[in-house]
C-alpha cells in the first residue's frame, strides 16, 4: 500500500518552513517539496541579503550624523562576503539534513497537485491527508520594445552581485526600489529611480511618500516622477540605454526591475484539489488559511500581505489548525517596514482606507525633534516624524506611521495597540522609557486630544 503522509508542504520558504517545524514538533509525518532552496526567496535573494548589505551604509550615515564620530569607510568586498555567509552561499544542505534528521521526507523538485491529497514531483505521486501550498511569488518584469537587449536585473541579480555597477536605473517606487536604491547609492553607485506615478510608496499616507522621497534624494538618488520606460537598446560600449516617457534618455550599466511580484501557481494545478485563484492568481483562502478540503495556503501565494512575518504567521495558524486547534488569522496591526534610511514603518489603516470603510477617523502628525529628546541624543542632525490615526467613536488606534531611525522597532507599540484594540485611556496611561522614540506616541495622543477633544 502507498505510504500516506499527514501533511505535504509545497514550497519551503519562510511560510513552509515554519509550518513544517511546528507540524514536526507536533508529531506529524511531513513530506516537503522544494524546487530550489529550502529557505525560499527571503533567505537567499530578498530579506536576508538585502538587510545585510543595507547595514553598512546605514552605519556610515549614522556615524556622519553623530557628534564625535569620525568618518567611516565602506568595504564592498567585506560586506559582500558577509552577505554571502548570511545567504548560506546559496547552499541549503544543512537545512535539508536538519529536516531529514527530524524525520521529514524532503523531495527536491517542482511539485504539482494531481487531486485531493495527491502531489506529484519528479514523476512520482505522493499521498497526504493535508496539502499546504507555500510557493511564494516571482518578480514581474515589464515588457517594452528592446527589453530583451538591455541588462535587466530582478532582486536575484541585485542581491547576489559580486562587483558593483557604476550606474543603475531602478524601475518601481515601492519597498524593493527604495531599499535597493538605499543600498546601492550607499556603496557609491549612481542611482536613478523611475516612478510611473506621482509619489513613492503609493499605498501609504501621502506624508510618508513625501518623507521617503526627501530622504532618498538626500542619499543622492535621482527620482523621476510620472516617468516610464518607452524602449531600451544596447549601447556601443555595452551599456543599457533607456528612452523615457519624459523625452529624455539614460545610459546605465543595468536596469533593475522593482515592479512587483506575481504568485507562483503556474503548473501547480490547485483546482485539482478544489482550490480557486482570484483575479491576480492568488490562492483564495478563508480566515483559517483553508483553501479546500484538506488543502491550505500560506504566504505570498495567498496575496494577503506579502511579507515574511505574515508567511510565518500563516504557517503557525495552519499548523495549529492541522494539529487540532480552531485558529483564525487576524491581520490587524501587522507592521510594514521599508528599511530605507531612516526606516519607514507603517501599521493598520491609512486615512483613505478608514474613510472608505465609513469610519470617523482623526489623525495627527508630529515632528519628533520638535517634541521629544531621543532624536537629539541619537543624532546631531535629528530626524523623525510620526503620524497616528484614531477612531473617534471607538477611541482606539486605527493606524500609525513613522519615518525615523529605528522606526521598524518602535512601530510595534502601535501594532500591539491596534491588535489589542487598546483604548486611548490605556495608551495615554502607559509609560514609555525616557528618552526613547516611543515617547512620541504620548505626544501625538495628547496633541490629538487637544485638537480634536478626544
Ligand atoms: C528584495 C526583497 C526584499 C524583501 N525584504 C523583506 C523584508 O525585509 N521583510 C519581509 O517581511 N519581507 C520581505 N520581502 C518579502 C518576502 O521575501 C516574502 O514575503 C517571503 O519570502 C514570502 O515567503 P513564502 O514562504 O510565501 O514564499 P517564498 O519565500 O517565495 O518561498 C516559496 C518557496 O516555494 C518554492 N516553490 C515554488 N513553487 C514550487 C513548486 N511547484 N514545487 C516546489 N517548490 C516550489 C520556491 O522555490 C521557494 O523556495 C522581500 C522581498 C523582496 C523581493
Ligand atoms: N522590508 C520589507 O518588508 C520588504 C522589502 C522589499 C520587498 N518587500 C515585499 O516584496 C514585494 C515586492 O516589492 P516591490 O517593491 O517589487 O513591489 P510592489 O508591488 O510593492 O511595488 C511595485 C512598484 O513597481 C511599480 N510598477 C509596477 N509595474 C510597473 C511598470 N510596468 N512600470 C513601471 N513601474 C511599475 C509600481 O507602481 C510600484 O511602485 C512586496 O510585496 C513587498 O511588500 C518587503
Amino acid at each position: 500500500m502507498d505510504e500516506v503522509f499527514d501533511v505535504a508542504i509545497i514550497g519551503m520558504g519562510p511560510g513552509g518552513e515554519v509550518a513544517a517545524d511546528r507540524l514536526l514538533t507536533g508529531g506529524k509525518k511531513v513530506i516537503a517539496f522544494e524546487s530550489e532552496l529550502i529557505g525560499g526567496e527571503c533567505a537567499y535573494w530578498a530579506c536576508i541579503p538585502s538587510k545585510t548589505v543595507l547595514r553598512g551604509p546605514e552605519v556610515k550615515l549614522e556615524a556622519a550624523r553623530t557628534a564625535g564620530v569620525g568618518a567611516s569607510e565602506l568595504n564592498w568586498e567585506q560586506a559582500r562576503d558577509y552577505r554571502d555567509y548570511m545567504a548560506r552561499h546559496l547552499d541549503d544542505s544543512a537545512q535539508l539534513a536538519g529536516y531529514i534528521q527530524r524525520g521529514a521526507q524532503v523531495v527536491r523538485g517542482r511539485a504539482s497537485i494531481t487531486g485531493p491529497g495527491r502531489v506529484r514531483a519528479n514523476g512520482q505521486e505522493y499521498l497526504a491527508h493535508h496539502i499546504i501550498i507555500a510557493t511564494g511569488t516571482e518578480p514581474v518584469i515589464p515588457d517594452f520594445p528592446g527589453a530583451g537587449d538591455i541588462t535587466a536585473w530582478s532582486n536575484r541579480e541585485v542581491y547576489t552581485l559580486t562587483e558593483l555597477p557604476t550606474s543603475v536605473t531602478i524601475v518601481g517606487a515601492s519597498a524593493v526600489a527604495l531599499e535597493t536604491a538605499s543600498f546601492l547609492t550607499g556603496f557609491g553607485v549612481e542611482v536613478t529611480l523611475i516612478n510611473r506615478s506621482d509619489r513613492l510608496l503609493r499605498r501609504e499616507e501621502p506624508e510618508v511618500s513625501a518623507l521617503a522621497e526627501k530622504y532618498v534624494r538626500e542619499l543622492g538618488v535621482t527620482v523621476l516622477a510620472h516617468t516610464s520606460v518607452v524602449s531600451g537598446k544596447r549601447g556601443h560600449l555595452g551599456e543599457s540605454e533607456l528612452e523615457l516617457s519624459n523625452g529624455t534618455s539614460l545610459k546605465v550599466d543595468a536596469v533593475i526591475f522593482a515592479t512587483g511580484r506575481t504568485p507562483r501557481t503556474d503548473g501547480l494545478d490547485v483546482a485539482r484539489a478544489g482550490a480557486t485563484l482570484d483575479g491576480q492568481g492568488n490562492v483564495r483562502i478563508d480566515e483559517h488559511c483553508w483553501a479546500a478540503e484538506g488543502l491550505w495556503a500560506i504566504g505570498d501565494v495567498t496575496g494577503v500581505m506579502p511579507f515574511t512575518h505574515v508567511a510565518k504567521y500563516q504557517g503557525r495558524v495552519v499548523a495549529d489548525c492541522i494539529l487540532g486547534a480552531d485558529r483564525i488569522a487576524s491581520y490587524d496591526g501587522i507592521p510594514r517596514v521599508v528599511f530605507a534610511n531612516p526606516e519607514i514603518a507603517a501599521v493598520g489603516l491609512t486615512r483613505e482606507q478608514a474613510e472608505s470603510r465609513g469610519i470617523n477617523a482623526v489623525s495627527i502628525h508630529v515632528n519628533l525633534p520638535e517634541t521629544i529628546a531621543r532624536p537629539w541624543t541619537y543624532e546631531q542632525e535629528p530626524r523623525g516624524d510620526l503620524g497616528i490615526l484614531v477612531d473617534r467613536h471607538r477611541r482606539v488606534l486605527l493606524g500609525a506611521w513613522a519615518v525615523a531611525p529605528l522606526a521598524g522597532e518602535w512601530i510595534h507599540q502601535a501594532s500591539l495597540a491596534i491588535r489589542g484594540a487598546l483604548s486611548l485611556e490605556i495608551l495615554r496611561d502607559s509609560v514609555p522609557q525616557f528618552p526613547s522614540y516611543n515617547e512620541a506616541y504620548l505626544v501625538a495622543l495628547d496633541r490629538l486630544g487637544s485638537a480634536e477633544g478626544i
